[in-house]
């Protein structure tokens, strides 16, 4: 159980409202774009996912805490972190109504305190969430800061106005491989921020999987995959214009019309920036685990878990090539887009989950039914045997295994 000295602090938001509570993170004042999630569970998952960096997180959740923090050296099968989304926290602070002084549970191993002080994220608690949500309701996403009572303030910060996946994307190359004996595919992902559980969500079905940082120049060596993924990630897409022309290429590579791709959240608003389309600023976005969507191929409907201040324009996406492919069943923005002819749709909610509602795993098996077929295909070209289509070349063996088998951060 944690115990700390309570140190007064402010929270603020610009040219808005101040409010008064107790410190419990860092000691130390910061700044950042103030949004809100009405996430019920899952703090440790949305303070360690990537997509967070550089925003104070105000939780809707009135008490936050009580579960403790796991242990973030716990890895899983395929060397994944077993709790957590990325090795730190990239939120810069934290906003709370009531924080749970004592904390139980099993995997428990310190408090969101301690954790909070240790990665140097601030932290306050005795807010009124309800009126800091009614007023970015009003407002949209604002830039906000918390102050201790003894530091100076900062000066407010617009992180969306950095190139922040930049900040996120491993450095190097690396390498998950799949545990099973005859893995079923090699997918090539683009980091751009990507969450442990997307990789465990592709690994987990049988595939190797070779993560890229976001500008690395995948159509050079696309046809040594089976497919493509593109990961979620912090910020305006805007900013990542080597990804953009990097997929423009690729998919104006006439070798490569059948490769499938799937991209889930940043990676969706990178395929539509790619693809001639435009994207925007959310008045406040949507983050919470319980939007619901329609599928607008099948008129099905599904619970998703979402993140994100940006949406894709779906007026925008050339006609001939595109069709939306979900819409936001509460403000009719627009939740994926699918190709008319080729093997690539893509997401803006996060099928992943974590936390949220495991609804749209399906998503996965559908980028994997693409792959299969693709890879069926190029089996009926080459006159290989099905399972040799299955194994890397000598090269991309080589290359795989001189990789760092987990991410290398700036
Ligand atoms: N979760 C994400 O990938 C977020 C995408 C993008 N940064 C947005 O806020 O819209």
């Amino acid at each position: 159980m944690s115990s700390i000295s309570e140190q007064k602090a402010t929270f603020t938001i610009k040219n808005g409202p101040t409010f008064n509570g107790i410190s419990f993170g860092a000691n130390k004042s910061i700044a950042g774009e103030a949004v809100f999630t009405t996430s019920l569970v899952g703090y440790p998952e949305s303070m360690t996912d990537p997509s967070y960096r550089g925003q104070i997180l105000v939780f809707t959740q009135p008490l936050i805490g009580n579960y403790g923090v796991p242990d973030i050296n716990q890895k899983d099968e395929f060397n994944l972190l077993k709790y957590f989304e990325s090795p730190h926290i990239h939120v810069v602070g934290i906003v709370v109504a009531e924080y749970a002084y004592e904390y139980s549970h099993w995997t428990a191993v310190e408090s969101l305190a301690k954790w909070c002080q240790r990665e140097g994220v601030a932290a306050i608690t005795g807010v009124d969430t309800r009126a800091v949500v009614q007023y970015l309701r009003e407002q949209g996403s604002s830039l906000g800061r918390i102050t201790m009572a003894n530091d100076d303030a900062v000066p407010y910060v617009d992180p969306m106005n950095t190139h922040l996946v930049k900040q996120v994307t491993t450095q190097k190359p690396f390498h998950v491989a799949a545990t099973v004996k005859d893995p079923i595919a090699n997918i090539a992902l683009i980091d751009c921020g990507v969450k442990e559980n997307i990789i465990r969500c592709l690994v987990k079905r049988g595939a190797n999987v070779t993560v890229f940082p976001f500008d690395y120049r995948i159509q050079d060596i696309a046809d040594q995959f089976d497919g493509i993924f593109l990961s979620n990630g912090p910020g305006n897409p805007e900013f990542c214009i080597d990804t953009i022309n990097n997929l423009k290429e690729l998919m104006s590579n006439p070798n490569l019309v059948n490769i499938p791709i799937f991209g889930i959240c940043l990676g969706h608003q990178l395929l539509a920036l790619a693809s001639g389309a435009s994207t925007s600023k959310m008045v406040y976005g949507n983050r919470a685990h319980n939007i619901p969507v329609m599928d607008l191929t099948t008129g099905k409907c599904y619970i998703t878990s979402q993140n994100h201040g940006y949406a894709v324009d779906p007026d925008t996406l050339p006609k001939d090539q595109w069709k939306p492919y979900f819409v936001n069943l509460n403000d009719g923005s627009n939740e994926g887009m699918i190709h008319l002819t080729r093997p690539i749709f893509s997401t803006q909610f996060h099928p992943e989950a974590k936390g949220g509602p495991l609804d749209t795993d399906i998503f996965f098996d559908k980028f994997f039914h693409n792959v299969e077929e693709f890879k069926l295909e190029k089996h009926s070209q080459s006159g290989k045997k099905i399972n040799a289509i299955n194994k890397l070349s000598d090269v991309s063996k080589q290359f795989n295994d001189s990789l760092a088998k987990e991410r290398i951060l700036a």
